[in-house]
């Protein structure tokens, strides 16, 4: 308890109870991770996988990793398997990692969908391009309702998405084919990915969407690194 309330996720009132009994309070950092109130959304599911030994097996092998000549990931030389293709080998795993998404997607698109709400103006059908469980999609979808809203991810993650009225899914790779759209949303996707990846699903994407006089618009939400704090969309 001392560690997390040091890294200011508890914290000791200053003045001790009348029994001297020491009770913890919740900073607001801890409340991103409890359902404090209706307003803030709960990311514990980021704990859950970042603690899941899936996860942090790698970490123990970095050691070797590092003296790899011809190193693929570190999740790979642990697993033998990319992050995505264990995902496809156990459920228990891919539900992990799709709450996770969706848990960073009803945080995450309240503050979009207010700072950026134009960048989705006059679109009239979007694809949310290896979107998961179309956390993302739906938040667009509810925002603009006469938007068109599609999820792509890969078939295991489509078969367990949750149905809605308001979002479809379809089963593909991106790496093959994206199906056209005015436009096209990509959160959380390109960082996982290398720069010859990147460029292969980029080019995906252009194909997909009508030209830039068009119309055609791709967005993006990642991180971009050295981009500080201030960076804007
Ligand atoms: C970090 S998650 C982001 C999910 C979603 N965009 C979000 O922000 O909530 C990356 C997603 O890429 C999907 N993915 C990985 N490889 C893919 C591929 N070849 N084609 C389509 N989706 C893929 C994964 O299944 C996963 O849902």
């Amino acid at each position: 308890m001392r560690v997390l309330t040091v890294s200011g996720i508890f914290l000791v009132p200053e003045v001790a109870s009348p029994d001297n009994e020491v009770s913890y309070g919740l900073t607001p950092t801890a409340c991103l991770l409890a359902s404090c109130d209706e307003v803030r959304s709960n990311l514990s599911p980021f704990l859950s996988l970042l603690l899941d030994s899936t996860f942090t097996a790698p970490f123990f092998g970095m050691h070797s990793w590092f003296l790899d000549e011809h190193s693929t990931s570190m999740f790979k030389k642990a697993h033998g398997l990319n992050f995505w293709e264990m995902a496809e080998q156990d459920d228990t795993y891919n539900q992990l990692i799709n709450d996770v998404m969706v848990s960073d997607s009803n945080f995450l698109m309240d503050i979009i969908l207010r700072e950026y709400a134009g960048v989705f103006l006059c679109i009239n059908s979007l694809i949310d391009v290896a979107g998961g469980h179309g956390g993302s999609a739906r938040a667009i979808a509810k925002a603009f309702p006469q938007m068109k809203c599609t999820v792509l991810d890969l078939p295991h993650v489509v078969e367990e998405a949750p149905t809605s009225d308001h979002v479809s899914f379809i089963s593909g790779d991106m790496f093959k084919y994206i199906p056209p759209a005015d436009a096209l949303f990509l959160k959380w996707v390109f960082h996982d990915w290398g720069d010859e990846d990147c460029v292969k699903i980029l080019k995906n994407c252009k194909e997909a969407i009508p030209p830039r006089e068009a119309g055609g618009k791709v967005i993006i939400v990642d991180m971009v690194v050295g981009s500080g704090p201030n960076m804007r969309m």
